[in-house]
């Protein structure tokens, strides 16, 4: 890490927690990360006092936006002067592989940007999209651990189903959707493109492919989870 990302990291960072009396004049970023249905609940709980030092809010909260929580805010402290920046995280983020979506308002500070892109680059990617845009994309990267999680699981039942120890069977499966996402990133390739390579004329996997098209896991991907 390089010094100027050590230096906007010196920003001291804690979590909102119950009875949060001096949370806004002791950090300079708070986190918002309680459940939606909590906002208004966790926003009460907090005092502005006199100087409230918080000139950042980073949001994980899934479907509120920045002017909703910004109102919030303003009306519940009765100060101004801060921003509201949006991420959508996943938990892979916790092993260093994590993948964040990030928007804030075109008069954010830049600064706020850096600071929030350094501190989740730290858990993996990291990407600034339109808020328009971070609803459906939270879709993907915040849920979509666990619909893999589901996928991980089914292809190792299928494997103990064969015969394979599960331990060895779940170990193959993690690792294979491992370099398969690796695939994706590295080569560039559609993964189309890349089920083709894998897919020998009459052989397994075709069949394999033509077994999960019959029973419809591309249009309950497409049509039902997203
Ligand atoms: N789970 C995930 O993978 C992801 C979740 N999110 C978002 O993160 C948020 C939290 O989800 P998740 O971690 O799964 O939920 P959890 O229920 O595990 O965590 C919610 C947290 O909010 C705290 N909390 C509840 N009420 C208040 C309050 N009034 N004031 C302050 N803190 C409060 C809880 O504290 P306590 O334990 O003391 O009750 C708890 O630590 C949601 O908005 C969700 O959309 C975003 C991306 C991914
Ligand atoms: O299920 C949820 O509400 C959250 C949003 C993204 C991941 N988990």
């Amino acid at each position: 890490m390089n010094l100027y990302n050590l230096q906007i990291l010196s920003v001291r960072v804690l979590s909102i927690i119950y009875f949060t009396d001096d949370v806004l004049s002791e950090c300079d970023v708070v986190f918002l990360a309680m459940k939606p249905q909590y906002l208004d609940e966790a926003v009460s709980s907090l005092n502005s006092g006199k100087n409230p030092k918080t000139k950042l809010f980073i949001s994980i909260l899934v479907g509120v936006t920045i002017s909703a929580i910004t109102k919030k805010l303003t009306t519940a402290l009765n100060f101004v002067g801060f921003d509201v920046i949006r991420i959508m995280p996943n938990t892979p983020i916790s092993v260093g592989a994590g993948c964040t979506m990030l928007c804030h308002d075109e008069d954010a500070l830049s600064t706020h940007v850096e600071i929030v892109k350094c501190l989740m680059s730290a858990g993996g990617a990291c990407e600034v999209v339109s808020e328009s845009m971070l609803n459906p994309i939270s879709a993907i990267c915040g849920a979509g651990p666990a619909y893999i999680y589901v996928m991980v699981e089914a292809l190792s039942d299928g494997a103990v189903k064969m015969g394979v120890p599960r331990d060895l069977a779940t170990r193959v499966v993690a690792q294979t959707m491992l370099g398969a996402s690796q695939m994706v990133i590295k080569t560039g390739k559609h993964p189309g493109q890349l089920k083709d390579e894998v897919c020998s004329p009459g052989g397994s996997t075709i069949a394999g492919i033509h077994a999960m098209e019959q029973s419809g896991v591309r249009y309950g991907i497409v049509g039902k989870a997203c």
